[in-house]
């Protein structure tokens, strides 16, 4: 599945919030995007996800236009956007009434059970740690079986223990689940853990300003700073952002 923005520019108004913007990604990639605070990255969620159109350019997906069209694509926000009445086994089934699809009870205890949830799945929202509740927004946009999925900051609000955590449970799971994402995050470290690909931004207006390939192989990438070649990347992304 193979995801194509291509030069698309976006005004609230007259404020110009993205110029000529252009990433790509495709089969079972992870592609993070840095940029900075404000900057329109949830704005670029939308207008992948057909919420918002863009004043000129194209987004494609498997070379079809998804210029304002719903349902194309997974977004999984900041906070995890749970249904507070709801338990996590139903909150999970919003994924399948959306779709309009009989929830298959074994499929959702199936993802329940690999996320850790298993336990919990009759709990609520409230009474689950910062790091449950993202892992039952995550299984939800798992369920909802789209090719692609688009995370915006999914760990940011997390203490930095518990997002390491995270950080190693999303590589687990989609080891097994492969999905195709478009992550995003202000973490270099994060991103450099998890991405084969990294689009570092300028803002005002939103513009990729550098590529950069993650070659790390994912079984050294754990030792962080002491993997070969995690410090020089490290210092590249950080020039590229000043
Ligand atoms: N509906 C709107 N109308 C006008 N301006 C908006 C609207 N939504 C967002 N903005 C402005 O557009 C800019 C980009 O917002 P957006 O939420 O996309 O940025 P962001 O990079 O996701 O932010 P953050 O890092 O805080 O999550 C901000 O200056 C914001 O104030």
């Amino acid at each position: 599945m193979h995801l194509s923005v291509q030069n698309i520019s976006f005004a609230y108004g007259t404020t110009t919030i993205m110029k000529n913007l252009s990433l790509e990604v495709t089969d079972g990639q992870f592609v993070s995007i840095i940029a900075p605070s404000g900057s329109g990255k949830s704005t670029l969620f939308y207008l992948i996800g057909g919420l918002l159109q863009p004043q000129s350019g194209q987004i494609l997906l498997e070379s079809q236009s998804i210029v304002g069209k719903r349902g194309q694509v997974s977004y999984m926000p900041q906070s995890p956007s749970l249904l507070p009445w709801r338990t996590v086994q139903q909150n999970v089934q919003i994924a399948y009434e959306i779709r309009k699809k009989k929830p298959a009870l074994s499929e959702i205890h199936q993802l329940l059970e690999r996320a850790g949830l298993a336990e919990v799945a009759h709990h609520y929202p409230h009474q689950l740690s910062g790091g449950m509740q993202q892992r039952v927004a995550f299984i939800r946009t798992l369920a909802e079986d789209k090719p692609i999925l688009c995370l915006d900051e999914p760990f940011g609000a997390l203490d930095a223990l518990t997002r390491t955590k995270m950080q190693n449970w999303l590589q687990l799971i989609l080891k097994e689940e492969k999905r195709t994402v478009l992550f995003i995050t202000h973490s270099i470290e994060e991103a450099i853990l998890l991405s084969d690909r990294i689009y570092v931004c300028h803002a005002s207006p939103l513009q990729v300003s550098h590529v950069f390939h993650v070659s790390i192989p994912m079984n050294e990438r754990q030792k962080k700073h002491q993997a070969t070649g995690w410090r020089e990347l490290t210092q590249k992304i950080e020039e590229a952002l000043i």
